[in-house]
């Protein structure tokens, strides 16, 4: 390791803590600057800023203070068990003088919010849910980087195909212990130039978020809305679970977000899936799609501290403040996503969260206030999709568990009037509006100048 890598890696840090924008951005941001650094010396970039702010809590106790080049020191030696003669060509002289206190500070009796790694108000939260032991453990477990997950995509693959692909390119590559299209990789590497990815026959994809569309468990030809969509995701899986028939709408307020479906659909050689950018959860184009779904999936917007192993600046960037006001996001888009669903469709309500306020607590307030909804018990439905996974009413995924990320899941189920059909099986009904949704999206499409 050079003095030159080790003030890269300080500057990236400065960049990366200095303001309040996501870490992968400013990181991205930095490498644009610095072209000529060469791959290692970016992973090292990498590891480093992602390595101190998974443990800036202890780091801090240790370097006594928030100096981003002492931090950086702290980690190297105190938690990747680095010798100082292993840095001594890399470092001046007041570096080394860093390095000899840092060595000398005890770990002994740390508050359990440092242990854990966490704010304090956050740490006060999640020991409050879980109780101190299990926090800690879940806290812990979020300082492990995560591995990478695949889904295959089965409309253009199988999994055994892709495993014996990868495999024969000596990647370590195993079939996910849940999700049916998963697998895992072992060690870190750049995907997304790999000819079969490219080809949409895999998607990188966390096995938690997969097997959220296991649960959503559309049949072919029904109308599904992903209300929540991004960058599509949850869409894709769904759309390849449908085996490309019936009719998918994923609706988002952002716009680059679609955009980037837009290329991944390119990829996976779907096209019953449509996009459609809204001003909010109540954007008047929605009106005319009330009670049309027969599945909806509201995979909301929420603190996404079930994904500190890859986001752990999240944990540093979100307050209590941004919590309230999410919780009270999630509620209006659940409300308003609720009435697309028609009697006998379900609703599936998503959260990469570990906070009860946000998971439990949310889907219990959505029952009380539309008693016309009933939860479903998760693990029946993730067996009936051949998937063994019980974690009682609700899916709840934790890494130190499941080894995926953070997820939970409300499954609801809208009643049907006495008298009336069951609309979930009547797939006629089905054709129908997916055929009237074609012809308004093709009268609308002709209309466009
Ligand atoms: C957890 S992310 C969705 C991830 C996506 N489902 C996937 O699998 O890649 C939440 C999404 O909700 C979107 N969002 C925020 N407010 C919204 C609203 N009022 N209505 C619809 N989408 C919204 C955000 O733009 C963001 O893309």
């Amino acid at each position: 390791m050079s003095s030159n890598l080790l003030r890269l890696a300080a500057v990236a840090l400065v960049d990366v803590l200095g303001n309040r924008g996501p870490a992968d951005v400013k990181l991205s941001w930095f490498f644009k600057q610095n072209r000529e650094l060469g791959t290692k010396d970016r992973a090292f970039v990498a590891e480093s800023v992602y390595g101190v702010l998974r443990r800036k809590a202890l780091l801090s106790h240790l370097a006594e203070g928030e100096d981003p080049r002492k931090l950086l020191l702290a980690w190297l030696l105190r938690v990747q068990g680095h010798s100082l003669r292993e840095l001594d060509g890399a470092l001046n002289k007041q570096q080394l003088e860093w390095a000899h206190a840092i060595k000398a500070v005890s770990t002994d009796a740390l508050p359990p919010a440092v242990q854990a790694d966490l704010p304090e108000w956050l740490w006060q939260w999640l020991s409050a849910q879980y109780g101190e032991a299990e926090a800690l453990i879940i806290a812990r477990s979020m300082h492990q980087p995560a591995p990478l997950d695949l889904r295959v995509n089965l409309i253009k693959a199988t999994r055994e195909e892709v495993q014996a692909k990868l495999a024969s390119e000596k990647t370590e590559i195993a079939p996910t212990p849940y999700s049916p299209q998963g697998l895992r990789m072992t060690q870190k590497m750049n995907i997304s130039r790999h000819p079969w990815f490219m080809e949409g026959k895999f998607e990188v994809q966390d096995e938690g978020s997969q097997l959220l569309a296991q649960l959503v468990a559309p049949r072919r030809g029904q109308m599904v809305a992903d209300f929540c969509a991004g960058a599509g995701g949850k869409s894709l899986a769904l759309g390849a679970i449908m085996r490309n028939s019936g009719r998918i709408y994923a609706f988002d307020v952002s716009e680059k977000r679609l955009l980037n479906l837009g290329q991944r659909l390119k990829r996976s050689g779907l096209s019953n899936l449509h996009s459609q950018l809204i001003t909010s959860e109540n954007d008047p184009k929605l009106k005319r799609l009330d009670g049309k779904f027969d599945r909806v999936l509201v995979d909301a917007p929420c603190s996404g501290l079930g994904t500190l192993r890859r986001n752990p600046d999240l944990k540093w960037r979100m307050t209590e403040q941004d919590l309230t006001e999410l919780v009270a996001k999630q509620a209006g888009i659940l409300a308003r996503a609720a009435r697309l669903v028609k009697p006998g469709g379900r609703l599936v309500y998503a959260t990469c969260s570990l906070l009860q306020q946000e998971n439990e607590q949310q889907a219990q307030a959505f029952l009380s206030a539309h008693p016309q909804f009933v939860l479903v018990p998760a693990g029946p439905l993730l067996a009936q999709q051949q998937v063994v996974l019980d974690t009682g009413d609700f899916l709840q995924l934790l890494p130190h568990k499941h080894q995926t990320d953070g997820f939970f899941a409300a499954v609801f189920e809208k009643a049907v009037p006495v008298g009336a059909p069951a609309a979930a099986a009547d797939e006629v009904e089905a054709d129908k509006l997916v055929a009237e949704a074609e012809v308004t999206d093709k009268a609308e499409a002709d209309a466009q100048p």
